[in-house]
């Protein structure tokens, strides 16, 4: 296994992590049955952690708690428990003037520029917006300065300042969000699905662009998507998530590779072989049924209800998850494939 995936910089010295998530859990209030509230378990003991300038890629199907895990962080929802610190920082206990500095420091791109844009405001305002809020660069004529400097950092040209989001593409409304999410010179950018609903050959100049900025501005990515080929290119480590668990996580080549829990397996083998000889000889893991339901998970491994190995085991609680290193699937039935770390952990 190659230590350096493709994207962006960052070699040399290990860090501490920038990102920094323990067992977060996310519950939504579900209906509500006689006196007895249910709840939806959209993230449930969630660890990772995310180096500086690197990327880590966080995929799973619709549902699977992706988009909470990103919304957790920039506190547009607040998580139940567990915690979350961007540079030795407590994001969700921060308050005033710390809460604000932490809200600049994490910027999020959303899936669909359409929606998230202003129609009523120009490219050049949007991009001005978090500047004007953290009063950044000194007066209006400095931050429109930094505005063209910015349009130019994403590809476009200076005049684009000037439109409105009807007036251009979906890809230059992509370039100006990203433009907006730079303009407060965040840290960490969470990537929500920021290329899913754009053309195949626009997300791939969207994604290179991504790459080219992180190479040239240090920056650390989330990259929240359900499309396995994205991560693969975007991510240097990829956390793989069902029904609000983590599955397994690892550095991206590796996991690729060896995908070693039996849903990482099956969800990549449903992704078609580019090579047609290759193509004929794979074989696919179908999955029957359909994912439970957040409100009612099953006991132990919330995969076993669907997973082509499960047996009685598969029903006993799962370990904690953990942030790691190294190649983790939180799956009893893969042991061999588990990090000495883990397997100690099952010994006990
Ligand atoms: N505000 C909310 N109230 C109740 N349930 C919610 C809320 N937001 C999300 N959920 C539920 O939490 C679970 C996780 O949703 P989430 O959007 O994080 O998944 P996802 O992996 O990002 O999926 P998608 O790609 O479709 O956005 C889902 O069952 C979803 O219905």
């Amino acid at each position: 296994m190659s230590s350096e995936p493709g994207p962006g910089t960052a070699r040399g010295t290990r860090s501490e992590p920038l990102l920094d998530v323990r067992n977060l859990c996310v519950r939504f209030p579900g209906p509500r049955e006689g006196r007895h509230r249910s709840w939806v378990h959209a993230v449930e003991d969630v660890s990772f952690a995310v180096e500086r300038g690197r990327t880590l890629g966080l995929v799973g199907e619709s549902g699977s708690g992706k988009s909470t895990i990103g919304n957790a962080l920039t506190r547009l929802v607040k998580p139940t428990s567990g915690t979350v610190h961007l540079d030795g920082q407590d994001v969700l206990a921060a308050r005033g003037a710390a809460a604000r500095e932490l809200r600049r420091r994490i910027a999020m791109v959303f899936q669909d520029p359409y929606a998230s844009l202003d129609p009523r405001r120009t490219a050049g305002a949007t991009v001005r917006e978090p500047m004007d809020v953290h009063r950044m660069h000194s007066g209006r004529a400095g931050r429109n300065r930094r505005v063209a400097e910015l349009l130019d950092l994403v590809g476009l040209v200076p005049r684009t300042a000037a439109r409105y989001p009807h007036e251009l593409s979906g890809g230059q409304r992509q370039r100006v969000s990203i433009a907006r999410a730079l303009a407060a010179e965040p840290d960490l950018i969470v990537l929500d699905e920021s290329t899913a609903s754009l053309d195949v050959s626009v997300q791939a100049q969207i994604m290179n662009l991504l790459r080219e900025l992180q190479g040239e501005l240090g920056l650390t990515y989330l990259f929240v998507s359900h499309d396995l080929a994205a991560v693969e290119h975007m991510s240097h480590r990829v956390v793989v998530m069902y029904l609000g668990r983590l599955m397994e996580t690892g550095p991206t080549d590796h996991l690729y590779a060896r995908p070693a829990h039996p849903y990482t397996q099956a969800l990549m083998s449903a992704v078609p072989d580019t090579d047609p000889a290759t193509e004929k000889d794979r074989e696919r893991i179908l999955l029957g049924g359909d994912p439970p339901s957040p409100l009612d998970p099953p006991s132990g491994c919330v995969f076993r209800t669907r997973c082509p190995m499960a047996a009685d085991e598969c029903a006993e609680p799962v370990p904690q998850t953990t942030v790691s290193d190294n190649h983790v699937a939180w799956c009893v039935r893969t042991g061999d494939s588990l990090s000495p770390e883990r397997l100690r952990r099952f010994v006990h």
